[in-house]
């Protein structure tokens, strides 16, 4: 039998994802055309916001790669736009002159970004931020200028302007409104989150209308109706989004904001059906990828020829994908004559919650700062849940504290409840995949129903499932691919690296047959630093795969200069270095001299071409400021001086430091010593803390000052200063082999679990054996700014900022 011929116009996510369910349901049934405008194959448009922010490289976010299309005999013409239908003879041709037949034809053409009609919109230097070009241009643009302009203080245009400053750009943000993200937030929630960002380093212009575009050739400010202006040379416009009706409004499909179709995504005319963001349905044209995917889902049941309801419109909840920054917001969030609402904030913990009321029933939620509860209140107003009665527990819980999260939560959801908001996967098919598939980690999972492929703000959700349903022993340790580019997770990773004697970066990708052979910035580090952990010796570090900051060895900072810290051992100095630090300070004018947390002297603002003759004048070792390396041991005066003081802490501070400077680590490690118990060098949220106490050293591990606060678990108690090396020279090691790059001992110590960690280092040949390879890799370390100093070759590469690529810098 013929098959039937269908064409979808619109490589995009909806109308893919519709393409992959029907494959499911009808496998056989339909010989399947794809025309896309864009040159990719289909990638997740969601994820740019993370390429921006040099959280995920471009290759980590295609969503079905080439091969993906041969496999299903997909006819693919990407870089083409289809012009025409032909309704009579059922056709469409693009503008490279292509024509297929169709007997059913899908149009998922998406969004336009709207771009504001002002004069001077036409400049260089203005663009919007929809696809890979955009995000191409925004990151070409930070190579060379210094001052974006988002206009749009919504979801896009924070998510923009975040990504701009990670590019190192100075960002103001222009909104038209008093409050940012004004159409999913209220008032406290949004100064909530002002706030926030501005601790981020963005800056806000609010209430300001945009009149015209200035500049020459290229942008150089706007200025705004009441007169005010603001310098920039890129103006990136996320002021929402319009419907890309063009191909249908000329094919005489009827149109109105958007495509109109009917509860079975049919438009006016016979055989040609809508989806996606181009597609009006009751009314309304949606912007985000959950109920993109529904509708893609009623359509391929129609299509396969399998019974279903029809589409009925759906409730839609957000997630800023900032990083630093939890915001969630669901249905009607706004105060109304006929709505209450339950609130809980807490200015202290930096929390705001509020659900909205109507009739009984929960019509909105908005969260700042804790969004564990977005799942369930989400899932109770998609349900229309009635909470007459109890409408406080709904936040605060029966007992008055706030509800539980986790199992208990999982527990409590229906199987119908939806878990991945992005896909549309509910409990019950997270549950199914496990139990009828087999699927035991979160990967498996992702790959079997696609829950959390997509802004992944539901992985702790799908892991909560996991857990529930297997316990936590049935949970896969090994749970992750390292990155798109393998399925093979760390430890896999570093094993083949041992057993095979890989010993480059190249030989990795080949030998474990990377999908992206030149790697991704997830997976280029962090196989540098397991080669080098693993083969000190043979493995020679791959200067081009690490950070900009490890390639400088100076912190950029985000006007583009770098600070430069010298090492001062135990935080103590002397008065002729003092002095050094002052002539080189006046001799560089350098602008700002600080203290650090860590008790040494920052010297920030300095221009990358002057580092290495800084660092030849001031003639001390790096303080390894900007690695992933043992950054600062803290000390307080001790017994030298204090009068509660036991021990040295000092001295026994300094050994420490002139022991591990320079080693490579997961992650960076802080560690601390206090001459007796009342502890004034904070060594309990540290890295490694030691502890004077009568008679010897408390040794303490895991601890965490920043945005995650973590105590330190208590490793052991020794009596001498050798034993306090020989632990720490242990601890390191294990770390070093165990952790994951990127890893702080905080999260480690969480995952492995402390017991582990005892078991690993108590036997004293054990140690002894890590210690070993330590120190083996310590012989080999050496000062990176001496080097660079002694190295013509290597001093070239300081060239001026301007010259860097942002490419380098991702
Ligand atoms: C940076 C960014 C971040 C986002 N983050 C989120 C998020 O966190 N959560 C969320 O839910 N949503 C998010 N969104 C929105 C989400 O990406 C969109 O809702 C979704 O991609 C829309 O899918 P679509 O298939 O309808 O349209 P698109 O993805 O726009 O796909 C349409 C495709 O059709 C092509 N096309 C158009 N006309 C033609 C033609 N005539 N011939 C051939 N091809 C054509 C276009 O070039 C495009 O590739 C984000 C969007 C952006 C830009
Ligand atoms: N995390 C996410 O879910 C996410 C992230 C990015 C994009 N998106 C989606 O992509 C689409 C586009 O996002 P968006 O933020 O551009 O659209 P939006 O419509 O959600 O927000 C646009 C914002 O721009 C403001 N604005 C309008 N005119 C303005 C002007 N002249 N000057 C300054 N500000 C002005 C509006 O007040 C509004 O807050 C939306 O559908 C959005 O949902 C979602
Ligand atoms: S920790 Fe003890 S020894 Fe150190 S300064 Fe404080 S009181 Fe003195
Ligand atoms: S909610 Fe975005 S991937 Fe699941």
């Amino acid at each position: 039998m013929m098959k039937k011929k269908i064409v979808l116009v619109g490589n995009g996510m909806a109308g893919v994802s519709c393409i992959e369910q029907l494959l499911k349901l009808a496998p056989n049934r339909y010989e399947i055309t794809i025309f896309g405008s864009e040159p990719h194959p289909n990638y997740n448009r969601i994820l740019l916001s993370s390429v921006l922010a040099g959280d995920a490289g471009m290759n980590d976010i295609v969503m079905n790669d080439w091969s993906w299309y041969e496999e299903h005999n997909i006819t693919l013409h990407t870089g083409h736009t289809v012009t025409h239908i032909d309704k009579e003879r059922k056709t469409v041709r693009t503008d490279m002159g292509i024509t297929a037949e169709y007997d059913e034809l899908i149009l998922a053409t998406g969004s336009l970004p709207f771009m504001l009609p002002l004069p001077g919109a036409d400049k260089e230097g203005v663009i919007a931020f929809r696809d890979i070009k955009d995000c191409k241009a925004m990151m070409e643009a930070a190579k060379t200028y210094k001052k974006a302009v988002v206009i749009g203080g919504g979801l896009l245009g924070l998510e923009a302007a975040r990504g701009l400053l990670n590019l190192h750009m100075d960002v103001s943000v222009v909104h038209i409104n008093e409050y940012l993200m004004n159409l999913q937030l209220d008032r406290t929630a949004s100064h909530m989150l002002q706030l926030e960002l501005e601790k981020q380093g963005m800056k806000f212009l609010l209430k300001k209308n945009t009149e015209t575009i200035l500049g020459k050739k290229r942008v150089s400010g706007l200025r705004f109706t009441d007169g005010s202006e603001v310098e920039a040379d890129l103006v990136v416009m996320a002021v929402g989004i319009r419907p890309n009706v063009a191909l249908a409004k000329s094919s005489g499909i009827a149109i109105n904001r958007g495509i109109v179709v009917n509860d079975y995504l049919e438009t006016s005319v016979p055989g040609i059906y809508s989806i996606g963001e181009c597609a009006e349905h009751r009314g309304v044209a949606y912007g985000l990828v959950a109920p993109l995917y529904e509708q893609g889902a009623v359509l391929a049941k129609r299509l396969a020829g399998v019974e279903t309801a029809g589409y009925q419109g759906s409730v839609v909840s957000t997630k800023l994908k900032v990083s630093g920054v939890d915001v969630f917001s669901a249905g009607e969030y706004a105060d109304k004559p006929e709505t209450r609402a339950v609130r809980v904030q807490d200015d202290f913990e930096g929390i705001y919650k509020k659900v909205v009321i109507r009739d009984g029933k929960i019509i909105g939620a908005v969260l700042f700062g804790d969004i564990s509860d977005g799942s369930r209140l989400f899932a109770m107003i998609r349900n229309g849940e009635d909470v007459t009665g109890k409408e406080k527990t709904v936040l605060l819980g029966e007992s008055g504290t706030p509800a539980k999260s986790g199992a208990e939560l999982i527990a409590a959801m229906s199987d119908d409840e939806v878990v991945c908001g992005c896909n549309g996967v509910s409990k019950g098919a997270i549950v199914q995949a496990i139990q009828e598939k087999g699927c035991s980690s979160v990967g498996e999972i992702k790959a079997c129903t696609k829950a959390s492929a997509s802004c992944g703000g539901c992985k702790p959700l799908v892991a909560d499932v996991l857990t529930y349903v297997l316990g936590a022993e049935g949970v896969k340790t090994v749970k992750e691919g390292m990155c798109g580019c393998t399925p093979l997770g760390r430890d896999e990773v570093v094993e083949s690296i041992r057993s095979m004697r890989l010993t480059t970066s190249k030989e990795v990708m080949n030998v474990l047959e990377w999908s992206n052979p030149e790697g991704c910035s997830k997976c280029r580090p962090a196989l540098n630093y397991y080669l080098g952990m693993v083969w000190p010796e043979e493995h020679a570090d791959e200067r081009e795969s690490r950070f900009v900051n490890e390639r400088n060895h100076a912190n950029i900072q985000k006007d583009g200069t770098y600070s430069v810290v010298p090492r001062m051992y135990g935080g103590v100095t002397t008065p002729k270095d003092l002095k050094r630090i002052a002539e080189i300070a006046e001799k560089y004018e350098v602008p700002l001299v600080k203290m650090t947390g860590g008790q040494r002297i920052d010297l920030l603002g300095i221009k990358k071409e002057d580092l290495p003759g800084m660092w030849a004048d001031l003639d001390m070792p790096s303080g390894y400021a900007y690695g992933k390396s043992l950054r600062t041991v803290k000390t307080c005066v001790g017994s030298t001086f204090c009068r509660f003081g036991t021990q040295d802490a000092m001295g026994m501070g300094i050994q420490l430091e002139k022991k591990f400077e320079r080693l490579n680590t997961p992650a960076k490690v802080k560690m601390a010593v206090s001459g007796c118990p009342r502890n004034c060098a904070e060594a309990t949220i540290k890295d490694f803390g030691v502890v004077a106490i009568d008679g010897g050293w408390e040794l303490h591990i895991g601890g965490n000052g920043g945005t995650k606060l973590r105590g330190t678990d208590l490793l052991c108690k020794v009596k001498t200063e050798e034993e306090v090396l020989e632990w720490s020279g242990a601890f390191l090691q294990y770390y070093r082999e165990t952790g994951k790059y990127n890893e702080r001992t905080a999260e480690w110590i969480e995952r492995i679990g402390l017991e582990q960690v005892k078991a690993a280092l108590a036997a004293k040949e054990d140690r002894d054996a890590l210690n070993g390879r330590i120190d083996k890799t310590l012989d080999l370390m050496k000062d990176p700014w001496k080097e660079i100093i002694e190295q013509q070759e290597l001093r070239q590469t300081f060239v001026p900022m301007e010259e860097q690529s942002a490419e380098s810098i991702i």
